[in-house]
């Protein structure tokens, strides 16, 4: 069965009457967000592998792993390995997640060239995942930004529990807002938009993104959605018609946060790339290809696919 590219023809960058982005950015977050959560430690030359495939499908960004505390996520504990094994594709971008200078120094020394800040827009989310307030993080993320901003390197931000979170509840879109500011006025040339446990709605998403672009550009706006409730296809296509053009998902649907109880994958990324070009939209992405990767990490996980287009065409 053919899944590629073939609804191009039939270009609509109009949607009921909204225009789209013509193209989108993907950022593939499976080897870091995908894997972060896997019990079992995954061998680092499988991450590696993984990546590489990954490279190989055209995806503009591939997250590929975090300098974080190893007694925190273990899974990631290979960081310096996973950063000097994988062949970069010139024009691909691997950033790493760091969150304080300790993650920022140890990862420029691995050869990233581009890193990622991660707050949230709930305190006890905040605390359980990296140890800190909500104002705390933003110091220690001045101190990675100064750093950076030295070094030349790209800083992107994430804000976690973007509608809610799995310890307050319903989060207020002001809270995102704020959150977001400060992150893109600290110089995050991007701000990730964290629905960590997958509870948004169309509805929901519009109330907060409302609010947050009232506050950063909606250039400067990524999605980042999870699947649990079966709501991140909806939510993407909401946020396309915002203008929104950058989209984070998981190869496989691979995922989870190890602090966020009930939090399954992200969004897989073959059924947005499907969905995308099914609109007529570019992202220059070989949904072939990135099937293969997804079929090759599930394979080694011994898992099924979280991803509707892969169960389709069966290659799981
Ligand atoms: C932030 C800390 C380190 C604070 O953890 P802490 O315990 O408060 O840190 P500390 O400064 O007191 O240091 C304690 C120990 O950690 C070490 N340490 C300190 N920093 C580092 C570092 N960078 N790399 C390696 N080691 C580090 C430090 O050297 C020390 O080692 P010890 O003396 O005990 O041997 C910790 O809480 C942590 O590592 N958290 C990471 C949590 C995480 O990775 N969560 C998942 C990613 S976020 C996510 O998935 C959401 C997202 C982004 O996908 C968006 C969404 O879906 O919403």
């Amino acid at each position: 069965q053919d899944v590629s590219l073939s609804t191009k023809k039939n270009c609509i960058i109009y949607l009921a009457g909204q225009a789209l982005p013509e193209k989108v950015k993907i950022v593939e977050v499976g080897p870091r967000d995908g894997l972060q959560n896997e019990k079992t430690i995954v061998p680092t030359e499988t991450k590696i592998h993984l990546i590489d495939m990954l490279s190989a499908s055209g995806l503009p960004v591939i997250e590929a792993t975090s300098f974080v505390s190893p007694k925190w996520v273990p899974q990631m504990a290979d960081q310096v390995e996973v950063m000097k094994g994988i062949g970069r594709i010139p024009g691909v971008s691997y950033p790493v997640l760091t969150p304080n200078l300790k993650g920022f120094q140890a990862a420029v020394k691995a050869g990233a060239s581009e890193v990622a800040i991660f707050g949230a827009a709930s305190e006890l989310f905040s605390k359980k995942n990296i140890n800190c307030s909500v104002d705390e993080s933003l110091q220690r993320f001045n101190d990675v930004m100064k750093a950076a901003k030295e070094a030349g390197v790209p800083v992107r931000g994430y804000v976690s529990c973007v509608v809610g979170c799995p310890y307050e509840g319903k989060v207020a879109p002001e809270k995102v807002a704020y959150v977001a500011k400060r992150l893109y006025s600290m110089g995050c040339y991007e701000i990730s938009l964290g629905d960590t446990i997958g509870v948004g709605t169309p509805g929901s998403m519009i109330e907060m993104l409302e609010a947050v672009s009232k506050e950063v550009p909606i250039s400067a706006l990524a999605v980042h959605c999870h699947d649990t409730y079966g709501q991140a296809l909806a939510n993407i296509l909401v946020a396309l018609q915002m203008g929104i053009g950058v989209v984070d998902s998981s190869v496989a649907g691979l995922g989870g946060c190890p602090y966020a109880q009930g939090a399954s994958g992200n969004v897989a990324t073959e059924d947005v790339v499907y969905m995308l070009h099914g609109l007529g939209i570019q992202t220059g992405v070989d949904l072939s290809k990135l099937m293969d990767a997804g079929a090759f990490i599930c394979r080694t996980l011994n898992r099924k696919s979280n991803s509707k287009v892969a169960q389709a065409v069966c290659k799981l």
